[in-house]
């Protein structure tokens, strides 16, 4: 049995921001000497303007992004065009991609491809195929293995666009996968399956807002918090998985919380 996911709680954003921050560059620092790129999943929803901050706004000088390194990769994307308000792609542009300064260099970004909008299960089999030609040849590696996942939580405790209950959770093969329903709007998606969403180096949730408390207490309170897709990946994952909240998402959770320290 290995140790617990890391629960660390801050009373500002910008606190969080700053641990973030760390964390990253933690992660970006050993992939980089591991295999000179640092290769991201990352989410859309509330994820992106944290993360903007962390990396855009919280320097302390105590190292640097070498967004010419990154390859980010989505690790749930809604299926619109990449201009659309929906997009994780757009969402995830406009916070970070277009403010990166130019002595920064310039991430790879690996966003769907738009000729498969009309087709979820054709997008999905594309996007995998995007990352076998990254990550290797699914012959020759089970899993693929991001340096970093960089999740949400919704308030319901679905990660990436895996929904509580959804029969995609049983999924042991595929590595993306489509949905054609989901239960948040929009309703064609594609998602990084659970065991690639638990698979990553090092996996950072990220949850804030008193609006994330109750689900923060089923998660990591209860058993059947455990069943729900973030509390699989903790399960999963366990010590690999980093969560950086602030105190009103963690109100009334009895789980052990480090407060303010990475
Ligand atoms: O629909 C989605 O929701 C989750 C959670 O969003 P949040 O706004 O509650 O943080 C997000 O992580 C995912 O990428 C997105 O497609």
């Amino acid at each position: 049995m290995g140790k617990p996911p890391n629960l660390y709680s801050f009373p500002s954003a910008d606190e969080l921001a700053a641990s973030l921050r760390l964390f990253v560059l933690d992660a970006q620092n050993s992939a980089l000497e591991r295999h000179n790129v640092f290769r991201v999943g990352v989410s859309g929803g509330s994820l992106p303007k944290v993360l903007a901050k962390a990396l855009l706004e919280a320097n302390n000088g105590e190292g640097e992004v070498q967004f010419g390194k990154w390859e980010i990769f989505f690790a749930d994307e809604r299926c619109v065009p990449l201009n659309h308000e929906d997009s994780n792609y757009k969402l995830v542009k406009e916070e970070i991609l277009d403010k990166i300064p130019a002595e920064q260099g310039i991430p790879k970004v690996f966003p769907i491809d738009e000729k498969y909008l009309d087709d979820v299960q054709e997008m999905a089999d594309q996007y995998e195929q995007t990352l076998v030609a990254v990550f290797a040849a699914r012959d020759s590696v089970k899993l693929p293995m991001f340096d970093l996942l960089l999740l949400g939580c919704g308030p319901d405790g679905h990660t990436c666009s895996l929904f509580p209950g959804s029969p995609l959770l049983r999924e042991t093969d595929a590595w993306v996968l489509p949905i054609s329903d989901s239960p948040k709007p929009p309703p064609k998606r594609i998602t990084l399956s659970l065991p690639v969403a638990s698979h990553g180096i090092k996996i950072g949730f990220v949850a804030t807002g008193g609006g994330k408390k109750d689900i923060m207490k089923q998660i990591f309170d209860t058993e059947e918090g455990r069943q729900l897709p973030c509390g699989l990946i903790n399960t999963f994952a366990q010590e690999r998985v980093s969560w950086f909240v602030d105190y009103p998402a963690i109100e009334g959770v009895s789980f052990p919380a480090r407060r303010g320290s990475l």
